[in-house]
C-alpha cells in the first residue's frame, strides 16, 4: 500500500508574498511584468473598455446635475409659477427627470458592458493558465504544490473576477462622483465648498487609518483562508495516510485551529470596517450641518438663495457616501493586485525542458538508445548520475534492477524526457532528445508508470489515450492483447463503464493491465516501464506477467523491475548502484558470474519460497 506517501510538506501562503518563493525578481520587475500581463489581456477588449469608461463619466455627470437642477426649480420654478408662469418649473422637472433617466441607464450599461469585459478578460486567463501549467515540465509540477496551483486557477483568478466586474466600475465612479460633487458645489457656492474642504481632513484621515487597518487585517485573512485551502486539500490529498496512521484527531484540531484563526481574522476585519462605515456617516451628517447652519445664516441675510442651498446639502450629503464604496474595493484592489501578480510569476515560469527551435523529424523510430556521457542531478540538488555511458539496441528489453534510490527511475525519465541530462546526451536512433520533434518523441516513446492513473470517463476512452484515433476495434485489440478483455468486457456496461462508477473501482492489478493496453495501442518504438511494486494474487500476478510479455514484445524496452519473473525474462539486466551501472549481462551471465545480481536472485528466490 502506497499509504506512507506524505502529504506535500510545503506549506503555500497565497496571501503571504506575492513573488513566488522560489524566484529571486525585484519589486519593479514584478509590477512591470503584471501590468504586462494586464496590458495583453486588456488589448483584445480595449475598445469595450473605453465605452465602458465613457458610459462610467456620463452616468456620474448626469447624477451630479441632479442637485444644481433642484437649485434652478425652486429659485426661478417656483417664483415663475407663482407669477402664473408653469414653464420653468416644467422645464426643470422634465431636466431633472431626463438626467435620472440617463443615470439610471448608463449605469445599468455599464454593468453590463463591465461583465463583459471582465468575462472575456477571465476566459482568457483561465484558459491560458491551464495551457500553460500543463506545458511546464515535471520539475515544476513537483516543487509547486497541488495547493498553490488550486489558489492559482480559483481564489486568484476569483480576486480578479470581483474586482473587473464590478469594482474597477465602482472605484471609478465613486471618484468621478467624488470629484464632480466637489466642483458642482464650488460652482454653486464657492462658501458651501470651503465648508466641504474642511470636512475632508478628517476623511482623509479615517480613509488612511482604514486602508492601513484593512490592509494588515485583508493579509491576514488571506493567509488563514489559504492555510485552511492548503490544510484541506493536503488532507483529503493524503487521506490514506491520514487514515493508516490515524492522524484523523489531530489533523482536525490542527484544522479547527486554522478555521478559527480564520473566523477571528474576518471577524477584525468586519469591525474595522464598521468603524470606518460609521465615521464616514458622522462625518457626513457634520458637514451637511454645517453647510446647513452657515447656508441657513447667509440666507437670512439674503445672500444666498433656498434653492442653492438645498442643493449644497444635497451635494454635501452625497460627498461622502462614494468613500465607502471606496474603503469597501480598497481590498478587493489590493488582492487582485496580489493576484495579478502571482498569475504573471506563475505565467513567467519556462518550461526547463523547452521545445527545440529546429525540430529533427522521427517518422520512423527504430528504438535504438543510447546514453553518452549523461551526468544529472535534480535542479539545484546534489549530482545523482554522475556518467552514465549506456547502448540498448532496438528491440532490446532491459531490467533495471538496484536498491531505493540507485538511480532507476531517473534514468527511465531521462529516456522519456521529463528532465535534460546537465551535460552528455539521450539519443533515440543517433538524435539528441532535447533536439527530436517533440511529437514524434510522444509517438516513439512512452513511458508507463507504477501509479496507472485513470482519467474519469469509460474505460474505452482511457485505453484510448495511448492513440485518440483509435477504433472501438483496435482499443478491443489492445486489450486482448494484454489480456484484459474479458474483464472490461464483463463490466456493468462494458467498455463504455465509467471508471469512476461506484462499485466498479478497478484494482491495482486491473488498472495496470489498462495502462498495459493503452501502452500496447500507443505502439511506441521505445517503452518505458515502471513495475508496480504492489504485490498481486497469484492469478492475477499472471495476468499481468502475460500482459506484460505481450506489451514489451517487439520493441525496446526499459523497465525497472520490482519482480524477478520480469528481469529473468528481460534480455540484459543492468544493476544500478549509486547512479552507476555495476553489473551489465543477461540474467543467466549476471548469476552465473556471482556478483550482486547473483545475490539478489538469491534473496529473491527465498523470499517467493518464503511466501
Ligand atoms: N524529483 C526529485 N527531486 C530531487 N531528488 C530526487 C527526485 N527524484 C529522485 N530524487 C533523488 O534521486 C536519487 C535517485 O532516485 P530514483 O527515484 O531514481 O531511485 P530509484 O532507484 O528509482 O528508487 P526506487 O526504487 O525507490 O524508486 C535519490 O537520491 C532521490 O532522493
Amino acid at each position: 500500500m502506497s499509504a506512507t506517501t506524505a502529504p506535500g510538506a510545503a506549506t503555500p501562503a497565497p496571501g503571504g508574498p506575492a513573488r513566488d518563493e522560489h524566484e529571486d525578481v525585484a519589486p519593479a520587475e514584478v509590477r512591470r511584468r503584471s501590468l504586462g500581463l494586464l496590458g495583453t489581456l486588456l488589448r483584445p477588449v480595449a475598445r469595450r473598455a473605453t465605452l465602458t469608461a465613457l458610459v462610467v463619466v456620463v452616468a456620474q455627470l448626469a447624477l451630479v446635475a441632479g442637485p444644481a437642477l433642484v437649485a434652478v426649480g425652486i429659485d426661478r420654478g417656483i417664483p415663475a409659477l407663482r407669477a402664473g408662469d408653469s414653464g420653468p418649473l416644467l422645464l426643470v422637472a422634465g431636466g431633472y427627470a431626463l438626467t435620472a433617466l440617463v443615470a439610471g441607464t448608463f449605469t445599468a450599461a455599464t454593468v453590463r458592458m463591465a461583465a463583459t469585459v471582465s468575462q472575456t478578460v477571465l476566459l482568457e486567463l483561465r484558459r491560458r493558465v491551464f495551457r500553460h501549467t500543463q506545458r511546464l515540465s515535471l520539475e515544476f509540477h513537483e516543487r509547486y504544490t497541488s495547493g498553490r496551483i488550486i489558489s492559482r486557477q480559483t481564489s486568484d483568478l476569483e480576486a480578479l473576477r470581483e474586482l473587473l466586474d464590478g469594482g474597477v466600475t465602482t472605484l471609478a465612479a465613486s471618484g468621478l462622483a467624488m470629484t464632480f460633487t466637489a466642483v458642482g458645489l464650488t460652482l454653486l457656492d464657492w462658501r458651501s465648498g470651503l465648508v466641504l474642504l474642511v470636512a475632508v481632513v478628517p476623511g482623509v484621515v479615517l480613509t488612511r487609518w482604514f486602508q492601513m487597518r484593512s490592509q494588515a487585517q485583508y493579509r491576514r485573512s488571506r493567509t488563514a483562508a489559504a492555510r485552511v485551502i492548503v490544510r484541506f486539500v493536503e488532507t483529503m490529498t493524503g487521506i490514506r495516510a491520514v487514515q493508516a496512521f490515524r492522524r484523523e484527531r489531530q489533523v482536525a484540531e490542527v484544522y479547527a485551529e486554522e478555521s478559527e484563526e480564520y473566523r477571528a481574522a474576518n471577524a477584525e476585519a468586519i469591525r474595522v470596517n464598521g468603524v470606518f462605515d460609521t465615521g464616514l456617516v458622522l462625518i457626513g451628517n457634520v458637514t451637511v450641518a454645517g453647510v446647513l447652519l452657515v447656508g441657513g445664516l447667509r440666507v437670512l441675510d439674503g445672500a444666498l438663495d433656498v434653492g442653492v442651498l438645498v442643493a449644497a446639502v444635497l451635494y454635501a450629503r452625497r460627498f461622502f457616501a462614494p468613500l465607502a464604496q471606496i474603503g469597501m474595493f480598497y481590498n478587493s484592489f489590493q488582492s487582485a493586485t496580489a493576484a495579478l501578480e502571482k498569475l504573471s510569476g506563475l505565467l513567467a515560469q519556462e518550461p526547463t525542458v523547452p521545445d527545440p527551435v529546429r525540430p529533427v523529424r522521427l517518422p520512423e523510430p527504430r528504438g535504438d538508445v543510447r546514453f553518452d556521457g549523461v551526468e544529472f542531478g535534480y535542479a539545484d540538488g546534489p549530482t545523482v548520475l554522475p556518467h552514465l555511458d549506456l547502448h540498448v539496441p532496438a528491440g532490446q528489453t532491459v531490467a533495471l534492477v538496484g536498491e531505493t534510490g540507485a538511480g532507476k527511475s531517473t534514468v527511465a525519465k531521462l529516456l522519456a524526457r521529463f528532465y535534460d541530462p546537465r551535460s552528455g546526451a539521450v539519443r533515440l536512433d543517433g538524435v539528441d532528445l532535447r533536439d527530436a520533434d517533440p511529437g514524434d518523441l510522444r509517438t516513439a516513446m512512452v513511458m508507463v508508470t507504477q501509479e496507472a492513473y485513470l482519467f474519469s470517463g469509460s474505460v474505452a476512452a482511457n485505453i484510448a489515450l495511448g492513440r485518440p484515433s483509435a477504433t472501438r476495434q483496435e482499443i478491443e485489440q489492445a486489450a486482448r492483447a494484454v489480456g484484459v478483455h474479458d474483464l472490461l468486457a464483463s463490466l456493468p456496461d462494458g467498455y463504455d463503464t465509467d471508471v469512476d462508477t461506484r462499485g466498479v473501482r478497478l484494482s491495482a492489478g486491473q488498472r495496470q493491465l489498462v495502462s498495459f493496453a493503452r501502452a500496447f495501442l500507443a505502439d511506441p518504438a521505445v517503452l518505458v516501464l515502471d513495475e508496480a511494486t504492489s504485490s498481486l494474487d497469484i492469478p492475477g500476478e499472471q495476468l499481468v506477467q502475460e500482459g506484460l510479455r505481450t506489451l514489451l514484445t517487439g520493441r525496446t524496452a526499459v523497465v525497472i523491475a520490482h519482480r524477478l519473473s520480469t528481469v529473468m525474462h528481460a534480455d540484459r539486466v543492468l544493476v544500478v548502484d549509486d547512479g552507476r551501472v555495476v553489473e551489465d549481462g543477461s540474467p543467466q551471465e549476471l548469476v552465473a558470474a556471482g556478483g550482486r545480481f547473483a545475490t539478489l536472485h538469491t534473496q529473491w528466490q527465498e523470499s517467493l519460497r518464503s511466501t
